[in-house]
């Protein structure tokens, strides 16, 4: 990598402190940051360089996935960390900002690169671009990039606008969307098991494959975010960006060592096969849902309704489950059922592949009970298991659930922002989202945002530690299927003594 200067507007701000800090600190651990990469953080706040550095310091001690131990690599570290102060609004500070990345540009020499990174709120990201243009920030000698965090937009005619913005200053390959869901490593492994896998290449259609299923289960309610959660609910929050990605990612087909275009291209083709909803048929694919007062880990808590901030009455969506269909040749006439909540039994993203019953006309009752499944676990553990269906040897004439699994520990998986920071440093532009797909989604979406803003939908509520509304178990089993692994009993498969085999790594897979 070249010599860079990442610029960070928001640097004294939440997702800096939990998530970009650590981030860059495990790159720079593995050494994957140049010697001339540096930071220059930007804020309102007056803060001098050296508290900036120690509250970069107390971000990795409390978030990096590495326990902080040695000292001088530590403060290697933060010998990269400037700051400076600066108001989205006023262009002055944009001018002593230039000033000070060419200061710093002039040690490093070079083509040195910009990075613009925006972690502030979106409503500041068409001011920020067009400053960058104006005040001369944009004339990197090197390369210069975008860096933007959802939310991008708040329905579709929104995020023409913004992007319209966006692109006076920047082109479509400078601006980097994150949608951290892309980060996960799990995820960016989901097109190499099909594309290198013989197996899992094959089953990969609808002649084996039943249905599948998209899970983004929370524990956590809607926190101290009322303000921002109760505008957007699960549909925007979850539903538009990191769902949808994940069906994406999940349901393209690449061919081998695929280019960064290729693969947006492909994912952009599945965007378009995907059947579009009128607004009068959302309230036979959607349900939406609000949580009540529960328990959860054995806690009670509040509904949403009596959360702080949240105004009588709301409306707002904290669940949501879909079926979508995709019209292509691999998917047709497979389910892709998609939910996403808070406030539910268990944290845990996954993604589950019901395969077809092969010999279901000569089954006998019951039997049916345990199915085929290929699991990707995805956060808060990484793994991958396989359900197999196999003959119970102690109870003649029964079946039983076979295991093959793996799984990695956390402290060996990179984090999302990691990947996700490095890709845009080296300017590899496969995970983040490309304007063609959040446009797709929006248009998606926009059916059901509609009906919604129309109360055509009804709003079902479920108890805070389920799995949402009993109503998101009947959209499954309209078509005959069922949500898998909801339970503890079916996460260890059907019986209790099940078969596992469990795999070293995952090269053997
Ligand atoms: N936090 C999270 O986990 C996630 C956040 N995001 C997105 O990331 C972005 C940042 O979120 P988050 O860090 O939580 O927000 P915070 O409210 O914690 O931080 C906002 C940052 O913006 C700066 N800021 C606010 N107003 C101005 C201004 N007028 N001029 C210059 N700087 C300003 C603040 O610094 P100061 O007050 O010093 O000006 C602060 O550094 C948002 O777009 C959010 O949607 C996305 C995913 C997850
Ligand atoms: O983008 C968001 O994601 C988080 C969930 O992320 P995860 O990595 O913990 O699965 C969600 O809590 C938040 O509401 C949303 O804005």
């Amino acid at each position: 990598m070249e010599a860079t200067t990442f610029v960070l507007f928001g640097a004294t701000g939440d997702l800096a402190r939990r998530k970009i800090y650590p981030a860059l600190y495990n790159l720079f651990l593995d050494h994957k940051l140049n010697h001339s990469f540096s930071v220059i953080g930007l804020g309102r706040r007056e803060v001098a360089d050296e508290a900036f550095q120690a509250m970069v310091e107390r971000s990795i001690r409390d978030f990096s996935r590495r326990e902080v131990k040695d000292s001088a690599s530590v403060r290697s570290f933060l010998k990269s960390f400037r700051y400076n102060v600066l108001d989205v609004g006023h262009t002055e500070d944009y001018k002593k900002l230039l000033q000070r990345v060419e200061q710093q540009e002039k040690r490093a020499g070079g083509s040195p690169n910009r990075m613009f990174y925006l972690s502030v709120g979106p409503e500041f990201f068409e001011t920020i671009a067009f400053n960058i243009k104006q005040s001369g920030l944009g004339n990197a000698k090197g390369w210069k990039r975008l860096v933007i965090e959802k939310p991008f937009g708040h329905d579709l005619l929104s995020a023409q606008e913004l992007n319209q913005k966006l692109s006076e200053a920047f082109t479509e390959e400078e601006i980097y969307r994150i949608d951290h869901y892309l980060g996960k490593p799990m995820v960016q492994e989901l097109d190499v098991f099909q594309q290198s896998n013989p197996v899992l290449h094959a089953l990969w259609n609808n002649r084996y494959i039943s249905n599948v299923q998209i899970t983004a289960a929370e524990t956590v309610g809607v926190e101290e975010r009322a303000g921002y959660y109760d505008h957007v609910g699960a549909l925007r929050d979850m539903f538009q960006n990191h769902m949808l990605q994940l069906l994406m990612m999940l349901a393209i087909r690449l061919p081998k060592d695929s280019s960064p275009d290729e693969v947006r291209f492909k994912k952009k083709e599945v965007m378009e096969a995907l059947e579009s909803l009128d607004e009068g048929d959302v309230q036979f694919n959607v349900v939406r849902g609000q949580y009540t007062a529960g328990t959860i880990q054995g806690k009670p808590v509040q509904g949403y309704l009596s959360e702080p901030g949240i105004p009588a009455g709301s409306t707002n969506d904290t669940f949501i489950a879909a079926r979508l269909q995709i019209d292509d040749p691999f998917w047709k006439d497979v389910p892709f059922y998609i939910r996403t909540g808070k406030r539910m039994k268990e944290k845990s993203t996954r993604i589950v592949i019901e395969f077809k019953e092969p010999l279901k006309q000569s089954s006998s009752a019951g039997e049916n009970d345990i199915p085929n499944l290929l699991v990707f676990e995805i956060s808060p553990n990484e793994g991958l298991t396989l359900q197999l269906k196999a003959r119970d040897p102690q109870h003649k004439g029964k079946f039983k659930a076979m295991h093959i699994d793996f799984h990695t520990s956390s402290i060996e998986v990179p984090e999302a922002y990691e990947n996700l920071i490095h890709d845009a440093l080296h300017g590899d532009p496969s995970f983040f989202a490309h304007w063609n797909e959040v446009e797709l989604s929006w248009k998606w979406v926009q059916p059901i945002l509609n009906a919604f803003d129309k109360n055509t939908v009804p709003l079902h509520t479920y108890a805070a530690g389920s799995f949402g509304p009993a109503e998101s178990d009947q959209l499954l089993a309209k078509k005959g299927h069922h949500w898998w692994l909801d339970t503890a009993e079916a996460a260890n498969g059907v019986e209790e003594e099940e078969n596992d085999v469990s795999l070293p790594d995952a090269s053997n897979f």
